[in-house]
């Protein structure tokens, strides 16, 4: 495996003076291309402001960050932006789907939006990881009238659309049944192994933390683990 991101020295406070939350403190982490990987730590540790910073949506008060070889803290907002949707993919707990748009709508919308058309190959994309997901036939349904699982998979299979290097989910499972949360993982891991995508899965809990091949810690504003 070889290095797909690096921060160092992350530090993030919200706030100042008294009212100032000091969130992490100097936190570093690497992750490698293919890695799968649970983010663990109690609730108000950090998390989500880490995956939003990695995600490149806030940038740290202190640190540094490299992906793939660029400085990210150094670039712009609209090279961000183009560096976002190329190479990071996102899913979160509330899935954030248009209800009245199909799956597949849903899947191929941030693409179509990003290149102002709809290319062949887009659907063609959006139709296979959709049947990957277990949608086969459910493709041409508003998403509305699907279960949370279901959503949660149209979710995973948007995040994936333009193949990003890196997906980033923020307790994916968060809200769904015991039997849903496997399914959505067990199709995580195969898209990691299948695609190489490096995945960072933020979770309270302690079963789908077990299924990713590494777990990181954070605590005091740290990596400890
Ligand atoms: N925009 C903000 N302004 C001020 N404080 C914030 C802001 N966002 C988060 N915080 C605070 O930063 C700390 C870390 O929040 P964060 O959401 O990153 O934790 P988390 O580990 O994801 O928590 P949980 O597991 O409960 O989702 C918390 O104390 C939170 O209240």
């Amino acid at each position: 495996m070889s290095a797909l991101l690096e921060v160092r020295g992350l530090v993030k406070t919200y706030g100042s003076g008294d009212a100032a939350t000091h969130v992490l403190r100097g936190l570093t982490l690497a992750l490698e291309k293919g890695e799968m990987a649970a983010l663990l730590g109690a609730s108000g540790s950090g998390k989500s402001t880490l995956l939003t910073i990695l995600g490149t949506l806030m940038q740290p008060t202190s640190g540094s960050y490299t992906m793939l070889g660029q400085d990210l803290l150094a670039a712009g907002d609209a090279q961000l932006t183009q560096f976002r949707n190329k190479h990071i993919g996102f899913v979160f707990q509330f899935h954030n789907l248009l209800p009245d748009f199909t799956a597949l709508e849903n899947v191929l919308f941030p693409t179509a939006v990003r290149e102002g058309r709809e290319t062949a190959a887009a659907r063609t994309r959006g139709r296979d990881l959709l049947a990957r997901m277990g949608l086969a036939d459910r493709i041409d349904f508003p998403t509305a009238n699907l279960s949370g699982g279901q959503k949660q998979r149209v979710a995973v299979a948007r995040a994936l659309m333009n193949a990003p290097e890196l997906v980033l989910a923020d307790e994916p499972t968060g809200n769904l049944d015991r039997a849903s949360a496997m399914q959505v993982m067990a199709l995580i891991a195969q898209i990691n192994a299948e695609e190489g995508t490096t995945f960072l899965i933020s979770t309270h809990d302690d079963t789908i933390a077990g299924l990713c091949r590494r777990r990181v810690l954070v605590k005091d504003g740290v990596v400890t683990g």
